[in-house]
C-alpha cells in the first residue's frame, strides 16, 4: 500500500517508529515532514498528506501531532477526506469497516509507541465492509460536504 505520512514537532519521533513498521510490512511511504523537533504548524503538514490521498498519490494517510486533534481537524477540511482520530484498536478497525476512513491521526502525547503501532496495523489491514447502511451514510457525508463547498 502507498502511504502518505506526516507529523508536527509533537509527533516526529513517533512518525519514525511508524515508518520503521511500514518498511517492515513492505508498504511504500512518502514522508511530508516534519524532519526535526523544531516547532512547525500542524495545518501545513496535514494539508499535504490529505491532498496526496485526495489526488491518488497515496492510498491512505497517517498524521501524528501531540494529540492528533489539530491534524484530524485540518485533514477533514479537504473534500473527500475522512480522517479518524484514533487511540484504540477497536476504533481503528471500525473506522475502516464503517467509515472507510482514508486518513488516520494519532496523538504522540496521548498514546505510547506500542499501542500506536497496533493501531496502525489494525487500520491498514481492515477493509471497508461496503455494507449498504455504511455506504448510505458515507453518501450523506459527501452530500453535506458538497453543500458547503459550492
Ligand atoms: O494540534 C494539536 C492539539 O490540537 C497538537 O497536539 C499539536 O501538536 C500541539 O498543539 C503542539 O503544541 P506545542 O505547544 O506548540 O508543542
Amino acid at each position: 500500500m502507498k502511504i502518505a505520512i506526516g507529523a508536527d514537532h509533537g509527533g516526529v519521533e513517533l512518525k519514525a517508529e511508524v515508518e520503521k513498521y511500514l518498511e517492515s510490512q513492505g508498504h511504500e511511504y512518502r514522508d511530508f515532514g516534519a524532519f526535526s523537533t523544531a516547532a512547525v504548524d500542524y495545518p501545513d503538514i496535514a494539508v499535504q498528506v490529505a491532498e496526496a490521498v485526495k489526488n491518488g498519490e497515496a492510498d491512505r494517510g497517517i498524521l501524528i501531532c501531540g494529540t492528533g486533534i489539530g491534524m484530524s481537524i485540518t485533514a477533514n477540511k479537504v473534500p473527500g477526506i475522512r480522517c479518524a482520530l484514533l487511540s484504540d484498536v477497536y476504533s481503528a478497525k471500525c473506522t475502516r469497516d464503517h467509515n472507510d476512513a482514508n486518513v488516520m491521526a494519532m496523538g504522540a502525547r496521548v498514546i505510547g509507541p506500542g499501542l500506536a503501532l497496533e493501531i496502525v496495523d489494525a487500520y491498514l489491514n481492515k477493509d471497508f465492509s461496503n455494507g449498504e447502511r455504511h455506504v448510505n451514510r458515507l453518501k450523506k457525508i459527501a452530500e453535506i460536504e458538497k453543500k458547503y463547498n459550492k
